[in-house]
């Protein structure tokens, strides 16, 4: 069966609906026809889940914005690019659904992002978490939790594709690996104190960092690439291959021996 077109949400386009309230409306949207979605493929094969899960997704976001914010543009894993774009003031950056295999394997560790970039800078986001029944937003903002000085730090990786460097930062900072899917997800983690810092090395796209990156500055962490050096979303290039999120206290050690290993490694 193809995915089912989904109702369009009521009152989309309602007037004083802020972008970080639309945002948040949207990404628990798409959340819940992805859960209800899940509970209802059977035995279906995983590749057909993650197909039908982007689709429906995909619908939910892009119908919800033309009605919403019909003069924006909109940047996502699962649509064609449109170099128009590159010309708008304001961008909507989306990944329906991150983390698809870990949807497909009914995990909850994966993500629904909608951010909105505007004139250089992410301005609102959310991060819906459905399998644990929540959403993270800029505004309000998430408070990350105190944590214990004594205990090892934890770093959230990729449990599919971790970076070559994983093993060797995490074992210069004394930390323990912790392998989550979705890179929604990991920033998550670290906003909610589950983990102390994410590393990603390798591959990833504008639409997997840009809602959590949001999320995660609003909660006053550091984001940056690996080299310490600014996120920039909206480029030509979507490809933005890593980043790093972590407690601020922590970032200059991070970053040295982020540097070091990579240093090492090459
Ligand atoms: N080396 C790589 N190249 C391209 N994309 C990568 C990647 N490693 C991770 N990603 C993307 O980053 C997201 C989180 O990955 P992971 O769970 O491994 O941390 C996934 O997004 P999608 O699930 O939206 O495709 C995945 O495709
Ligand atoms: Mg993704």
């Amino acid at each position: 069966m193809p995915p089912q077109p989904q109702p369009p949400i009521r009152d989309l386009d309602r007037e004083g609906l802020s972008d970080v309230d639309l945002a948040v409306e949207l990404a628990g949207t798409a959340g819940r026809a992805l859960l209800e979605l899940r509970s209802g493929v059977g035995d279906l094969p995983a590749d057909e889940v993650k197909k039908r899960g982007d689709a429906a997704a995909q619908q939910v976001l892009a119908a919800g914005l033309a009605v919403a914010r019909p003069g924006d543009a909109v940047l996502s894993e699962e649509a064609v690019d449109d170099a128009t774009r590159l010309d708008a003031s304001r961008v909507w950056i989306i990944d329906p659904l991150d983390g698809t295999r870990e949807y497909s394997e009914g995990r909850s560790d994966w993500a629904v992002h909608v951010a909105l970039w505007e004139a250089g800078s992410l301005v609102a986001g959310a991060v819906a978490l459905p399998g644990l029944g929540t959403v993270l937003a800029t505004d309000p903002a998430a408070v990350a939790p105190s944590r214990d000085a004594a205990a090892p730090w934890r770093m959230a990786v990729s449990r599919s594709r971790p970076p070559a460097i994983a093993t060797g930062v995490a074992q210069a900072l004394g930390a323990d690996l912790v392998a989550m899917g979705s890179a929604g997800f990991k920033v998550a983690a670290v906003v909610r104190g589950e983990a102390d810092l994410y590393v990603h090395g390798g591959g990833q796209y504008e639409w997997d960092s840009a809602a959590p990156v949001a999320v995660a500055v609003a909660a006053g962490l550091h984001a940056s690439r690996l080299d310490g050096s600014p996120l920039r979303y909206n480029q030509p290039d979507p490809y933005l291959p890593d980043l790093v999120v972590c407690r601020p206290e922590m970032a200059e050690r991070v970053l040295t021996e982020i540097e070091r290993v990579q240093r090492d490694v090459q």
